[in-house]
């Protein structure tokens, strides 16, 4: 379950080697392996080992120890039964290091290889390519003939398997170079790399898998990895949260807390009804929607499990906020944003409910606009869980930075941010990432495209709010929601054949 970075993993690797003593070799002998295991694994279940004849692999080797890697895994895949051609980037004289070995023991067992560029490569004489050219090591875009060569494979309609990381990703931020392999699989050795779960990587790598290596996962803790995969393994050992646990007998609505949601406009109700609904699903025992009177009467009877409170005239009158206040210091936690609109003073209004409150805070959609527009630097820290929900567009207001900025290095920027105004920032996206004021980040890998809907957010704001109503930290309560939110979504989408035509409500209803 951890993140690591190209770095992280290097310094791992070396204290592996240098200091616990284990030879470069042997890792390099399991990730080999490793990755010959895979091939095989795919050939088999991907109809391209039907038992009629061998397999014929090409592998793609770089003058690193990725392309070491390539090395061993050719060897063993030869030592069962499968046909493999080495096709080297440049000449295997320039090999260093382990890799130089490999190749010299591949010479010697006569494993048949190319250097590229000395002969046209006739792809349709193999079923699959493993790509072994660029790993941890690599530096900006792949150049020369690794470029020739990653673009010469991507079109020729094989499957690759990479070996670490599709070749062309960046391994820290998973923006992909031009060009970047486009693999069916990779396999992350040890480690995965943050760029495998961010952005490009989520195109480019395939179904990712993490093969051991020998470098014990427990390592992690010593080096200090701060950045996490979400999932049931985390939840266990990490939140020590088991979703089986059973509601005690003698609980009522109470027990459960009580979401206090401050959204809706006369445009956008439907963003009040399902960040309502989703603080139930989620779990809380109550929930209060509070709105300007004039809204109320269109909303009665819609759902009827939610309360709805009526605030006299509009949000930023001075009765209307006493009342608010009032709403918000009686309820466990507070939901703001969506829907809500802009109006006149809503800075003032919003920074009154962040300083005179000492609610529990879930801020999203327009409340962070309200936010942008402030100096949040300016307004004190708060004691109390705060968790924020931008989007990309919203956080690059937030951050004051264009977009394409954020995505270039989303878990930094959402880590930073995070520290820095003592909060927890959901960072929405492929890859949602959630910063904890503890320097802590987590990667969600659920969710799908299709979730690009209107009221999906509303729908997770509710479901954090849901969470922390019922006693759960911040961060706990932040990851749990965003992995449960993917997840509805997968099966939502699961039961759409075109995946595609998902609406909040469904992924409500899979909830
Ligand atoms: N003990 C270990 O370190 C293990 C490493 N594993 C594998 O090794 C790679 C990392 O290997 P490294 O030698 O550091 O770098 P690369 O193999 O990624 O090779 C990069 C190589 O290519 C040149 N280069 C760098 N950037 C570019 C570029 N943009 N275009 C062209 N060429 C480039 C540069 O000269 C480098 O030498 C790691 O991913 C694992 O696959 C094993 O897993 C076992 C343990
Ligand atoms: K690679």
């Amino acid at each position: 379950m951890y993140v690591v970075t190209a770095e992280e993993m290097q310094k791992m690797d070396r204290h592996v080697i240098d200091v616990i003593g284990i030879p470069a070799a042997v890792l390099m002998e399991n990730a080999g392996s490793a990755i010959a295991r895979d091939v095989q694994e795919y050939s088999r279940t991907h109809g391209i080992d039907k038992g009629k004849r061998p397999p014929r692999w090409a592998i793609l080797v770089g003058k690193g120890n990725n392309g070491g890697d390539g090395l061993v895994a050719a060897r063993h895949l030869m030592e069962n039964g499968v046909d493999v051609t080495l096709l080297f980037a440049q000449s295997p004289e320039q090999l260093t290091g382990e890799a130089a070995r490999q190749q010299e023991i591949a010479r010697r067992l006569g494993i048949p290889s190319i250097v590229y560029g000395t002969s046209p490569v006739d792809w349709r004489s193999f079923d699959g390519i493993v790509d072994a050219l660029l790993g941890t090591g690599s530096k900006g875009a792949p150049r020369g003939p690794y470029a020739d060569l990653i673009r010469e494979a991507n079109a020729s309609g094989l499957p690759i398997i990479s070996a670490d990381i599709p070749s062309g990703l960046d391994a820290d931020t998973g923006v992909p170079h031009d060009p970047c392999i486009r693999a069916v699989r990779t396999v992350a050795l040890a480690f995965l790399k943050r760029g495998l779960v961010q952005t490009g990587g989520l195109d480019k790598a395939g179904e990712v898998v993490v093969r051991p290596i020998g470098i014990w996962p427990s390592l992690a803790d010593t080096f200090g990895i701060q950045t996490f995969l979400l999932g049931e393994q985390l939840f266990r050992e990490r939140f020590r949260l088991d979703p089986r646990l059973p509601r005690q007998a003698d609980t009522h609505k109470g027990t459960y807390g009580h979401v206090l949601v401050v959204a809706g406009s006369r445009e956008m109700s439907g963003a009040g009804l399902l960040c309502s609904k989703a603080a139930l699903r989620a779990g809380s025992g109550l929930v209060t929607w509070v709105m300007p009177d004039a809204l109320l009467p269109a909303l009665i009877g819609h759902v009827p499990e939610v309360m709805l409170a009526g605030l006299p005239g509009k949000w930023n009158l001075p009765e209307a906020r006493a009342k608010l206040i009032a709403l918000v210091r009686s309820r466990s936690v507070t939901v703001i944003g969506p829907g809500l609109g802009r109006f006149p003073g809503d800075a003032d209004w919003l920074r009154m409910l962040w300083e005179e409150t000492n609610s529990p805070l879930v801020l999203d959609a327009d409340a962070l606009n309200i936010l942008a527009d402030a100096d949040l630097s300016s307004w004190p820290k708060r004691e109390t869980p705060t968790i924020l929900t931008p989007h990309p567009g919203e956080m690059a207001r937030l951050a004051n930075v264009t977009t394409s900025k954020i995505q270039q290095n989303r878990i930094e920027l959402a880590r930073s941010y995070a520290r820095r105004h003592r909060l927890t920032l959901v960072l929405k996206g492929a890859g949602t990432v959630v910063a904890a004021p503890d320097g802590r980040a987590y990667i969600n890998p659920t969710g799908n495209p299709g979730m690009a809907t209107g009221g999906a957010g509303d729908v997770l704001a509710g479901m954090i709010g849901g969470l922390l109503a019922q006693g759960l930290p911040a961060d706990h309560a932040a990851c749990l929601a965003v992995w449960l939110h993917g997840s509805a979504g997968d099966r939502a989408a699961a039961k759409r054949p075109s995946g595609y035509s998902l609406i909040a409500t469904d992924i409500l209803e899979e909830l």
